[in-house]
């Protein structure tokens, strides 16, 4: 078997042409700009290519993009006199703090300093707490793109077995509370899982979500299951080039599952859009507007 290329990319774009239009609609009947605010601290070269294509996507949705750069030393009070600033500041909407921060700052302590309202990454301790209980709340982009694909490749997700392999607070353990949302019956492996390809064998819906380049195989892999690729893992192509790769092994497992999200091409866009759609549900949210429907969890 074959398994059917889920185009994250292609997704990603009718996304953000239903915030595009939803913006156009706040602006013309409400005079309302969303606005999304990015601060990057340090010079990573990678976070950098992020940040720029977040901001350029920001405006072709017809949001403004603000952004701010402070160098790697800036002491962790000045980034949180910058964040309390665009709590403040009525024209930001959303506010991303791009991580991972310098291990000088207490990366817990900044996220907690963003206005619930307006943490469009869904990392704030509040928003963790009202994903885990259902109510409404900005939910972490990636997670949030991975719902919207499985959502769109299988209809219903209830009943399925999910296994996450994976528990980091940003893509694993959000996604495990989605899952269960989503009334699907959830298992989170992890590094320490015994017998891990045993696990993922059981499962129907696979989430990769570990940051080590091609460690699923084909083995593991139910057939016909589908398996959602969040890795994007550089790694050494020769003659002094590099290449993107997934937490799966592509060619393997594609011959097994049903279906499989491709890197890059997958998640990847699916993440920025979704912080396109957050940004908008905040502006909505924050003005006490008409939320768009479907692009929420
Ligand atoms: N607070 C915070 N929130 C984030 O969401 C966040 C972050 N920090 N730190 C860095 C990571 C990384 N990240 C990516 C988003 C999209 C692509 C993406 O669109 N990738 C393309 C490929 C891009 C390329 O070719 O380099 C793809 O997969 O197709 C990649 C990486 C968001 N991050």
């Amino acid at each position: 078997m074959t398994a059917t290329i889920i185009d994250g990319k292609a997704y990603a774009a009718t996304i953000r042409e239903k915030v595009a239009a939803h913006v156009a609609r706040l602006k013309d009947e409400m005079d309302i700009t969303p606005g999304l605010a990015v601060v990057l601290v340090g010079e990573d070269p990678a976070s950098q290519v992020y940040v720029r294509s977040k901001g350029r996507m920001t405006v072709e949705a017809g949001m403004q993009s603000f952004e701010h750069r402070l160098a790697e030393d800036t002491e962790e009070q000045e980034l949180l006199g910058l964040i309390q600033h665009l709590n403040a500041d009525p024209q930001v909407h959303g506010i991303l703090v791009q991580l991972p921060l310098p291990a000088h700052m207490n990366s817990d302590l900044v996220i907690n300093a963003v206005d619930p309202t307006k943490d469009v990454d869904g990392f704030h301790i509040l928003n963790v707490g009202r994903v885990a209980t259902g109510q409404a709340a900005m939910v972490p982009c990636t997670p949030l793109g991975c719902l919207m694909l499985l959502r769109q490749q299988l209809g219903s997700l209830e009943g399925k077995e999910a296994v996450v392999i994976g528990r980091s607070n940003i893509v694993g353990k959000p996604m495990a509370q989605l899952l269960l949302g989503d009334s699907a019956t959830v298992t989170v492996a992890h590094s320490r899982t015994q017998n891990l390809p045993e696990v993922v064998r059981r499962a129907d819906i696979v989430v990769a979500a570990v940051g080590r380049p091609g460690m699923v195989t084909g083995d593991w892999i139910k057939p016909g299951a589908t398996v959602i690729d969040v890795g994007i893992n550089r790694v050494d192509a020769g003659g002094g080039k590099t290449r993107l790769v997934g937490d799966c092994d592509f060619d393997s497992v594609s011959e097994v599952a049903g279906a499989i999200t491709p890197v890059p091409g997958g998640v990847g866009p699916m993440t920025i859009a979704c912080l396109l759609a957050n940004t908008l549900t905040a502006a909505c949210r924050t003005h006490g507007l008409p939320e768009p429907e479907g692009l929420t969890a």
